[in-house]
């Protein structure tokens, strides 16, 4: 549909800034960021409907790229949130009762950021509300959590980007980030305030920086159910990637030789759980599996004998490699089978480097996993361009096809964690999960990697579209709800006896019985659960509105 041609529906910003949805020189992907935030302030109903029939076409706005934008501008672009801010400067000592007053009485899922790390967008402060918002539209559009129990929240503890927090239109606290131990006590006050007012919350971390990031999860993964969704979320689905790989290929996992560019939260994350499934799968020593897993940070490869490592890379410091300071030199020096990207650096799997990779492989496996899709490390087109369509190639923002000389269109699949973490976060809420296993990434993985039909492997496709993600989602949250009760974490599902959930595909059915649906066009805005979709100020629609036909229904979308 042309959306420049429709006219604004009643209770609608028309237009951002002038250059809107409505606006004649077409819309802007940010444009239709903003229409559907009015859609869903305006019309809950209609939006999770246009959400959840058409999550593949609308992910690039709600989510990667288009939500990196909007959190650089989201100071600027009028927004009114329906996040929790908590304010060090403001909630420090009342956590609590900040919770207690906040309008939602049932909240199940929260994902929460401090802005530190907005995709490799850098510190955004308070403006990384907008990654929660994303994160937690997922969890509904993904894997059915009721909208009424999802909350996104934002611990704003100040920005170190200055230019940021001096700008007139900042909302956020304007301050440095604090010194470790103040910032680790909000953390704390936060984590306990909300068991206090909801015990059986799962908390997802989001963006957070790396140098928090690891001491938070390691803190807190024992005792509270939750995880950090940059490291653990991004090494399931890239493991996953990485084994629907091997079925083309038909190699084995621990005959690979990895680099990685960039040594953070996703790289080790990923290593770590890469070389976990090497020793689950093919029995090989835990040492023996990291050997295979090489990092580069900004200073060059990470070897033994470098001083300056944090805690996170030591693991992966070998010595039988050499020093080397560029990533053509380490490429040539480890002549590794796969070569993923989680720098944040653009354009560096330069034509050189991917070029060395098609010469080392047969079919080399590139991921350039860095978001949004401007801090890629190459795009789709020049990963298959120079390697001659041999690539096996997985991003974390979308491409464009590539239409082959035969008239065969190749999908990229895109390895982002939004295929894992709202099933895996589900499978914990459903079975009140005291915490959340690293187990259970790797079971995720596992399920999603089997998951393409053989033609989808031999043009490309890693995983099952997108647009398939609720039976994606049932799939993997079946199996990790039962890992879950199997370990004694949880319990069964609400009115599901052991012996249905036994039964056929027993936790298969259960697992799609827990997800929430928009009401049916024309029906009364009630949710699965019983609560009325109405009956949240959050969600309130504008008087009238749900009997507004919104242009985004009525066709085809953009
Ligand atoms: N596809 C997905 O699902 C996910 C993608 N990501 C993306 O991965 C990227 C990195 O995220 P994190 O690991 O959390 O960030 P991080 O800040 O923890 O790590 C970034 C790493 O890149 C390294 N680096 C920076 N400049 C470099 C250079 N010139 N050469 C080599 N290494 C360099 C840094 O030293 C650091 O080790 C981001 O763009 C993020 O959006 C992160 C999580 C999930
Ligand atoms: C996808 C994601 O979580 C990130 O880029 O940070
Ligand atoms: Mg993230």
């Amino acid at each position: 549909m042309n959306l420049s041609t429709e006219a604004a529906p009643p209770g609608m910003r028309p237009d951002v800034q002038g250059t809107g949805p409505f606006a004649t020189a077409g819309p802007q992907p940010i444009d239709k960021y903003m229409w559907l935030r009015d859609l869903r302030m305006a019309s809950p109903s209609s939006y999770f409907r246009v959400l959840v029939n058409n999550t593949q076409d609308v992910l690039p706005y709600i989510y990667t790229p288009t939500v990196g934008k909007a959190c650089q501008e989201y100071h600027s672009l009028g927004i009114q949130t329906r996040g929790l801010y908590l304010r060090i400067d403001q909630d420090k000592g009342k956590i609590l009762q900040r919770l207690k007053a906040w309008p939602q009485k049932r909240v199940r899922t929260i994902v929460v950021t401090d802005g530190e790390r907005i995709l490799g967008l850098g510190d955004l402060g308070a403006n990384g509300m907008g990654i929660s918002e994303g994160k937690i539209e997922l969890y509904t559009a993904a894997a059915g959590i009721n909208p009424n129990v999802c909350l996104p929240v934002c611990l704003d503890v100040g920005t170190n980007n200055v230019k940021l927090r001096e700008h007139p239109d900042y909302k956020g606290v304007r301050a440095a980030r604090p010194p470790q131990k103040e910032y680790d006590e909000f953390v704390q006050e936060f984590m306990e305030a909300v068991r206090a007012w909801q015990p059986h919350t799962l908390i997802q971390f989001e963006d957070f920086g790396n140098t928090n990031a690891f001491r938070i999860l390691d803190k807190y993964k024992d005792d509270y159910c939750c995880f950090n969704d940059d490291i653990q979320g991004t090494a399931a689905i890239t493991l996953a990637a990485l084994l629907a790989a091997l079925r083309v290929t038909g190699k084995r996992l621990a005959d690979q030789r990895i680099l990685f560019l960039g040594a953070g939260e996703a790289s080790a994350g990923i290593a770590t759980l890469i070389s976990y499934c090497m020793t689950r799968r093919d029995a090989i020593a835990p040492e023996a599996a990291r050997q295979r897993c090489h990092l580069m940070d900004s200073k060059g490869l990470v070897v033994a004998g470098r001083t300056d490592l944090q805690h996170h890379k030591i693991p992966f410091a070998h010595a039988d490699v050499p020093a080397c300071a560029t990533l053509i030199e380490a490429v040539r020096a480890i002549k590794p089978t796969v070569l993923i990207g989680a720098s944040a650096v653009p354009n560096s799997f330069t034509q050189q480097v991917v070029e060395a990779m098609a010469q080392l492989n047969e079919r080399p496996i590139i991921f350039p996993l860095s978001n949004p899709t401007s801090q890629a490390e190459c795009t789709f087109e020049q990963a298959w361009k120079w390697t001659n369509g041999r690539v096996l190639f997985a991003s974390g923002s979308p491409f464009d096809d590539i239409v082959d000389a035969r008239g065969i269109a190749h999908h990229p699949p895109q390895a982002n964690n939004a295929y894992i973490f709202p099933a895996v976060g589900h499978a914990a809420v459903l079975t009140k999960s005291k915490h959340v296993p690293e187990e259970l990434f790797l079971v995720a993985a596992e399920q999603l990697a089997a998951m393409a039909t053989h033609e989808e492997l031999s043009r490309g496709h890693l995983f099952p579209l997108f647009s398939h993600i609720r039976d994606i989602s049932a799939s993997i949250m079946a199996t990790c709800a039962h890992y879950i009760v199997a370990e004694g974490l949880g319990r069964n599902p609400g009115g599901w006896s052991q012996q249905d959930l036994e039964a056929g595909n027993g936790w298969r059915r259960a697992a799609r019985a827990a997800m929430w649906s928009p009401p049916a066009v024309g029906s009364a805005p009630a949710s699965m659960d019983g609560t009325p979709l109405s009956s949240m100020d959050i969600l309130l629609p504008a008087p009238g509105a749900e009997k507004t036909p919104s242009p985004l229904m009525s066709g085809e979308l953009w």
